[in-house]
């Protein structure tokens, strides 16, 4: 199911974890730093209390998170490691644990705000591996519906390892077939009773707004926005308030910088359209050809991305 740890598989507890920094904390979970007493091995642990995840009804978005991590771990590929692993869960009276990937480089967003913008090849690298994640993932039948560049972490060598799929959605085959079609029922259903939306203001795309439909294809309108931003060094879509950004993303109202790179700017506006069946990708199938084919990304060998040293973020 997932994969052994280096000891010989047992039931893990926190007995076999020292516990070192945190990482970082949401309202029911808090992550940490942690070293396998067996192995040595480096570990990021999400602790999730239980009783603030009844508290902030948040059992779907847990047991989400996890259903999306299994079929990740099961399903690895070579050429697309752009994931956080999960290596184990167990649990106590109070608490949930999930063992997973450490990404010793922290978050891109900590890059960006370090850096402000990055230089061109630094973005088109970067846009490719998530074009190359994204790939994988939509061919598993998973959206992540939440992709933004905190959650998009950089491992010791500096290659992507996307996390938090809490707001996922694995679909199915009926939908996974009309993936530009209208979502079932019971997505429809679970759209109506979601209080809030799925997403992060700046980067949720219209029609998760509209709470009309889950496809692939918001997690490209997400991509459209990173590049924009690694390029621009600002998000496209700003506002004092997620209401007022909101309006901004309904009415597509953004604007290019000067200076702003004219294959960078055509990607982005063939990304950024509020139609998710005309964005570009949308109609690709299995693989994202319309999009590596981008004059944006010419020379990247998609395939190798992995293999190469990154450039570095300056
Ligand atoms: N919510 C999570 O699942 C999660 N949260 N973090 C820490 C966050 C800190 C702010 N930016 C987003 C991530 C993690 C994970 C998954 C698993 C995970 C793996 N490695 C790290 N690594 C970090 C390294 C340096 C600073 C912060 C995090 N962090 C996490």
């Amino acid at each position: 199911m997932t994969e052994n740890l280096e000891a010989p598989p047992m039931k893990r507890s926190a007995n076999d974890f020292i516990f070192g920094k945190v990482l970082g904390e949401g309202s029911f979970s808090t992550v940490f730093l942690a070293k396998d007493v067996h192995t040595s091995k480096e570990f990021a642990i999400k602790v999730c209390q239980k009783r603030h995840i009844i508290r902030e009804k948040k059992q779907d978005y847990v047991k989400r998170e996890k259903e999306t991590l299994l079929v990740l771990s099961k399903n690895v590929k070579e050429s697309a490691p752009y994931f956080v692993r999960l290596y184990c869960t167990f649990q106590d009276p109070e608490s949930l644990y999930f063992v997973l990937t450490y990404a010793k480089k922290g978050d891109l967003l900590g890059y960006l705000n370090k850096v402000g913008s990055f230089e061109d090849h630094c973005s088109k690298f970067y846009g490719a591996e998530i074009v190359q994640a994204l790939e994988h993932l939509h061919c598993l039948g998973i959206v992540h519906r939440d992709l933004k560049p905190e959650n998009i972490l950089l491992s010791e060598s500096m290659h992507i390892v996307i996390t938090d799929f809490g707001s996922a959605k694995i679909l199915n085959c009926v939908e996974m077939d009309e993936k530009n079609k209208e979502n079932s029922e019971e997505d429809a259903g679970e759209l109506k009773r979601k209080s809030s939306f799925v997403g992060t203001a700046q980067y949720v795309s219209p029609e998760i707004l509209n709470r009309t439909r889950t496809t692939p294809s918001c997690d490209l309108w997400a991509l459209g926005c990173i590049i924009y931003q690694m390029v621009a060094g600002l998000p496209p879509f700003r506002g004092h308030s997620d209401y007022a950004i909101f309006q901004k993303i309904m009415k597509l109202e953004y604007e290019y910088p000067d200076g702003f790179p004219d294959d960078a700017r055509d990607i982005v506006t063939q990304l950024l359209v509020l139609e998710p069946s005309e964005r570009l990708g949308a109609k690709d199938i299995g693989s994202y050809t319309s999009v590596k084919s981008h004059p944006f990304f010419s020379g990247l060998d998609f395939e190798e991305l992995h293999k190469v040293k990154p450039p570095e973020i300056c």
